[in-house]
């Protein structure tokens, strides 16, 4: 199964929050003439006059749906038959609301709309011709952070993973050092939540299944005597990648920033370049509060990308374009899942679509 596939499937609950929502703004606002009427008995109408028989060389109705239908044209003469709605004032209340509802945020949901009414108020719009406004709307926004993982030379080129707990640190670890595993690069996973056993033991069976070793500490033990022993390693076996855990108690800011200047401190006496990347992992399903944690962890540490998990469990996809529009970081990959293969690069076209419900 394609990634795009998968994708559209599993943000079905973003999806069909958004596509259900302009289905409606289109639907309730549209003349009464132009919506498919049942009547009040609930019958459906009859039609106004017996539709003739196919001739004989032409193809019967029926025969057009599927993929042949969607090749010559079903697809056109169905948005035809759409509901339509006038753009107007009113309407793009609606349409801000419903994305703000949707976590695009306030001042995204704002621009977004304004952007979509430009040069098209009075024109009268399909639900799908609105789902394509938007797509390319959120595809506009996206595009330009949609970057994967840039990789360097540079050996080990080291990646410093940060992020709340249970945001996915270790499962997003797992699934990027199996696939530049699979893509032949030779990785080293470090286990710097020391603190946590629960962690640590976790990010050992991600290990085993990448077939990728993961160096841990004793219990409580300091994370950036870790990091130095781990870019020791590194280094003597020639890495290309070292991926480092970090902590994710945001209890103790101050704690914890000192605890991530230190692994810095330490890997640069090694490197002074490193850390490479300072990915940061974001939970979906934490909706508008993922744009408090990047204000956050950007105090925290030198922040170069985003990595966004768990779209799959939830409605609120939507922040990602919100993230997207307020910080322009990179974003490098998407998860939608648990397994290996369930974390991809990020496309905002692909994404785009599958968000709106296209
Ligand atoms: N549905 C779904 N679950 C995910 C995804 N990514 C991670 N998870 C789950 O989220 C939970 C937390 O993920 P972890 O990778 O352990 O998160 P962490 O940030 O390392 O958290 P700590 O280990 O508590 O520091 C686990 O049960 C994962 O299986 C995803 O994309 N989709």
């Amino acid at each position: 199964m394609s990634f795009f596939t998968k994708l559209r499937e599993r943000l079905t609950r973003s999806s069909s929050k958004i596509g259900e929502g302009l289905d409606d703004i289109v639907g309730d606002g549209a003349p009464a003439d132009d919506r498919a009427v049942v009547p009040a008995d609930n019958k459906a109408p009859a039609p106004a006059e017996p539709s003739p028989p196919p001739a004989p060389d032409q193809p019967a109705p029926q025969q057009s749906s599927g993929l042949v239908g969607r090749l010559f044209g079903r697809g056109d003469a169905a948005a035809a038959e759409q509901p339509r709605r006038a753009l107007d004032d009113e309407m793009l209340e609606e349409l801000e609301d419903m994305l703000v509802q949707t976590d695009l945020g306030v001042e995204t949901a704002l621009r977004v709309t304004a952007n979509i009414a430009e040069g098209r108020m009075g024109r009268r719009v399909s639900s799908t011709e609105l789902k394509q406004l938007l797509a390319a709307e959120i595809a506009r926004i996206m595009t330009p952070v949609a970057k994967p993982l840039p990789l360097y030379p540079r050996k080990p080129q080291v990646v410093l993973v940060v992020g709340v707990n249970g945001s996915g640190k270790t499962t997003t670890i797992g699934k990027l050092a199996s696939q530049f595993k699979a893509a032949g690069k030779n990785v080293v996973i470090a286990a710097g939540d020391t603190f946590r056993a629960a962690a640590v033991e976790q990010l050992q069976v991600w290990g085993q299944r990448a077939g990728v070793p993961v160096m841990v500490a004793a219990q409580g033990s300091d994370p950036a005597s870790l990091a130095f022993d781990a870019m020791t390693r590194a280094e003597a076996e020639g890495a290309d990648l070292l991926m480092i855990d970090t902590a994710g108690r945001l209890q103790n800011r101050q704690d914890l920033m000192e605890e991530l200047a230190k692994i810095v401190r330490v890997i640069r006496k090694k490197d002074p370049s490193a850390p490479h990347n300072t990915l940061l992992v974001l939970d979906a399903t934490t909706g508008q509060n993922a744009l408090s944690q990047v204000e956050t962890f950007r105090k925290l540490a030198d922040v170069s990308g985003l990595v966004m998990t768990k779209l799959d469990g939830t409605a609120r996809g939507g922040v990602l374009v919100a993230l997207a529009d307020r910080f322009g970081l990179p974003i490098h990959a998407i998860g939608v899942g648990e397994q290996i293969d369930d974390l991809d690069a990020f496309d905002a076209e692909e994404f785009a679509r599958a968000l709106v419900g296209l």
